[in-house]
């Protein structure tokens, strides 16, 4: 039974590196990039007007000039076709370029328009009052997002804003999920008393989704040894293969047996970890990768959220996932010398951990309201309120 830092290091030494591809700015939300952005130009480009009103130069102003003949007005967009002398001002809406002999606007609220010139008012007046100038924000070749990251909303504007319509971003893996059991049926077929309902399969596709990854090939196969063989068979010419059930010691317990007869190589069975502790990881000779999940639903998400997406971030580039030390707002013990994942939620006042009680890693209900998972070490048998956990959030924070 591997240590759960040893497990993690030899999921690491099976990453390849997804490639990269170019996808549509559209199609770029939640994808992780793979370029770093940088600055197309100076930002503002130029010496932006932050707000309607009149250009002046400050020498005028300090010379004691109050009254102002309009030599144009400028829009946003438009090319000014003056160059204003003493006595000048340019009326300027919000967003156009100030020509540079203007180094101050004066806002309209503060001015009083008469027939051909304009009066204004000021308290106080600073050079580049109410300009935004050329390059303050950003200078042209600055490097603005580093990849890999996580395309945000706020990123999908970046881009936009400096003119990348296309945007590099790690391929994702074509990817196969096998849910396995005898008692295990699908939606909506009835159940009889012995059976449950196939929840895994919407779990894992759903956490694939945080993602943007669809499978390709998904199915529920029974535990019996030639379905098995088949739909594994072709599963495991994906990327990634992700096998839910049927890896623990149980008679129908077929899959890792079966793995190893269709040449996947076992990189380890079993980590000392609960929930999780039957998890599978092999390698195909091509490369490919293949993670046998415990079947009971808390052990699906735990394994999924601590293996599956460690590989995942480390073929996206990142070094290392977030992750997040907080501290927790209860006491917690535990008796077996396993490392312990719970679900954990977040509290918004004191932002610490609140611990999400559950009866046991088969809870339908387990870590419903979980923002991720909260980790008692192996060598650590009591947690105190106040202590500092390793986090792992469900969603990128
Ligand atoms: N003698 C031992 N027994 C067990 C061990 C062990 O080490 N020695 N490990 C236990 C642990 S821990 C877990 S977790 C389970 C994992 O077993 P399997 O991965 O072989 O999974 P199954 O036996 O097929 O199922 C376990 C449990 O999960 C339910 N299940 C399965 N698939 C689904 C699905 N698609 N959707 C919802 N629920 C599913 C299944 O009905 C079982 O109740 O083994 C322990 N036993
Ligand atoms: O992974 Mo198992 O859930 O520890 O019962």
């Amino acid at each position: 039974m591997q240590s759960l830092d040893n497990a993690l290091s030899l999921i690491s030494s099976l990453v390849k590196g997804f490639a990269h591809e170019f996808v549509a700015l559209e199609e770029a939300d939640g994808r992780i990039l793979s370029k770093d952005i940088t600055a197309d130009r100076n930002y503002p480009p130029f010496n932006r007007a932050a707000m309607d009103g009149y250009a002046i130069m400050q020498s005028d102003w300090k010379k004691g000039i109050r009254k102002y003949k309009v030599a144009e007005t400028i829009l946003a967009g438009q090319a000014s076709q003056t160059q204003i002398s003493s006595g000048y001002c340019y009326k300027i809406m919000t967003g156009a370029a100030t020509p540079p002999v203007a180094d101050v606007i004066i806002r309209r609220e503060d001015a009083n328009e008469l027939d051909q010139e304009v009066e204004l008012r000021a308290d106080d007046l600073r050079i580049y009052q109410n300009i935004s100038r050329e390059g303050e924000d950003t200078k042209k070749g600055d490097l603005l997002v580093k990849a890999p990251v996580r395309c945000s909303s706020q990123i999908i504007s970046l881009l936009a804003a400096t003119g990348n319509h296309l945007v590099s971003v790690y391929a994702l893996p074509s990817v196969s999920v096998i849910t396995t059991g005898d008692e295990v049926v699908p939606l909506p077929a009835e159940v009889t008393a012995f059976q449950i309902r196939n929840s895994n399969q919407f779990l894992l596709k759903s956490l694939l989704k945080k993602w943007q990854i669809s499978a390709w090939f998904s199915r529920h196969v029974a535990d019996e040894i030639n379905s098995l063989t088949e739909a594994l068979s072709q599963a495991i010419t994906s990327d990634i293969t992700i096998i839910n059930g049927g890896v623990s010691a149980g008679d129908a317990d077929y899959v890792p047996a079966i793995l190893k007869s269709l040449g996947v190589r076992e990189i380890f069975h079993k980590v000392a970890i609960r929930p999780g502790k039957p998890l599978w990881v092999g390698q195909t000779s091509e490369g490919k990768v293949v993670f046998a999940l415990p079947g009971n639903p808390l052990s699906c998400l735990t394994t999924f959220s601590i293996f599956v997406e460690s590989f995942l971030f480390k073929s996206m580039g990142f070094e290392s996932r977030p992750l997040y030390k907080l501290p927790i707002l209860q006491d917690r013990s535990k008796k077996h010398p396993l490392t312990e994942f719970f679900p954990v939620s977040l509290d918004p006042k004191t932002g610490g951990l609140q611990i999400l009680p559950f009866n046991g890693s088969g809870d339908i209900t387990a870590g419903l309201f979980a923002d991720g998972l909260a980790v008692q070490p192996d060598d650590c048998p009591s947690l105190l309120n106040g202590d500092l956990v390793a986090f792992y959030p469900f969603r990128s924070l």
